[in-house]
């Protein structure tokens, strides 16, 4: 029986994380039992429609509170030596182009390439993973750059003029030959622009240039999403909550989550994730996704001297409510859209192409590498600064 006919037959559940397992074995290079060294799939539920799916991790924010439990598929596999070979090239990346200069045994603690082991995982290869870690770590860094980490140097005044030449940076600047020293000045006396430029170069080796051009545009949105927050900031406003929910969709994980085929090895057509209900999934999920990370942050925020910019913050102000409760009703909006996800994808999958059923299914797998390396990093961990 094919993979379509059994996702197609009317008495199957649309267990995702069972088509993912099916998937992968379907693809080369891809090993759903894994080398030797990988360890155990994590027990319990994990498939799309699994209702006990809800996730039991807590965490002790600022105020002694835990992260709830929030609904969201487990991390696919873990791999502990996969991570750390993934962490290792990254931060001799990170050190070779003077990233996070003097702060690189953070960078090291927060273990990006565990995240991006458990986030992706239809590749073992582990160049893929550190292509797809650079680029990360390089919209990290973006931020705490620029954006919202003043020990960094960011400052709300400089933001607008920063983004604007770090965008030369992933989309070149063609100016007439005599300006062209003075650009190429700009790109490597800065950390930040040299990191996205080479992240760019490193995933253009698996890319090509439609999901190149997708990923450009993800990380140009989410600099305007960096600069609305830094107009936050300017004015001392707290947003809105839905303001704060369309913003956080924006100022999110799209750009990670965008590069799942890239990562995977395959090309998932541009008109399709241009779908404008691919692009709603895709949404949604990263947004549940950023959501996750506000709630795993709240204590690292909590430490900054700047204004604190996080669902259960703005919540709190604007309903007048207690930082549990606030929190509380955080964790239900993610869990909301999450199940929005699991029920849109899953029909999605019915129909699209079969790059797309994998593509929705890498998602799911984000989904659940995500809150797992959020519940266990220690940029989140409440004894760290
Ligand atoms: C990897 C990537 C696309 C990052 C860009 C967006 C980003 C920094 C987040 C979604 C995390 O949000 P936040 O600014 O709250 O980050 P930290 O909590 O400081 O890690």
């Amino acid at each position: 029986m094919s993979l379509l006919s059994r996702i197609a037959a009317p008495t199957a559940r649309h267990d995702v994380a069972r088509i993912v397992a099916e998937l992968l074995a379907e693809h080369p290079g891809a090993r759903p039992e894994g080398p030797a060294r990988r360890t155990a799939l994590p027990t319990g539920p994990t498939g799309l429609g699994t209702s006990a799916a809800r996730i039991t991790a807590r965490r002790k924010d600022a105020e002694g509170t835990e992260v709830p439990e929030l609904y969201c598929p487990p991390a696919l596999r873990d791999d502990p030596a996969l991570a750390e070979e993934v962490n290792t090239r990254l931060l001799a990346w990170a050190e070779e182009i003077g990233l996070y200069a003097g702060r690189l045994d953070r960078v090291r603690a927060a273990d990006f390439g565990r995240l991006m082991m458990l986030a992706h995982p239809d590749t073992d290869d582990p160049d893929r993973l550190l292509a797809a870690g650079k680029c990360a770590l390089a919209e990290w860094a973006t931020d705490d750059y620029y954006c919202d980490d003043e020990t960094m140097g960011s400052a709300p005044a400089l933001l607008g003029a920063q983004l604007g030449v770090a965008y030369a940076a992933i989309d070149p600047a063609h100016p007439p030959l005599r300006y062209v020293p003075a650009v190429e000045k700009a790109m490597q006396d800065d950390p930040v622009r040299t990191a996205l430029r080479s992240a760019f170069a490193h995933m253009a080796r698996y890319a090509d240039w439609s999901q190149l051009a997708r990923l450009r545009h993800e990380v140009a949105v989410l600099f305007v999403g960096y600069g609305q927050e830094g107009s936050w900031r300017t004015q001392g406003r707290m947003p809105a909550v839905w303001e704060y929910l369309a913003h956080r969709q924006i100022n999110s994980f799209v750009p990670c989550v965008a590069m799942t085929d890239m990562v995977g090895g395959y090309v998932l057509p541009g008109a399709e994730y241009a779908d404008p209900r691919v692009r709603r999934a895709v949404t949604v999920a990263s947004t549940a996704a950023t959501l996750v990370n506000d709630l795993y942050s709240m204590a690292k925020e909590h430490k900054s001297d700047s204004v604190e910019f996080n669902l259960p913050a703005v919540i709190a102000a604007e309903e007048r409510c207690t930082p549990r409760e606030a929190i509380e009703r955080s964790a239900a909006i993610h869990d909301e859209l999450v199940r929005t996800f699991e029920t849109e994808a899953a029909a999605l999958a019915l129909t699209g192409s079969p790059q797309l059923r994998r593509f929705l299914t890498g998602v799911w797998a984000w989904l659940g590498g995500n809150r797992a390396w959020h519940s266990g990093s220690q940029r989140y961990a409440s004894t760290t600064s």
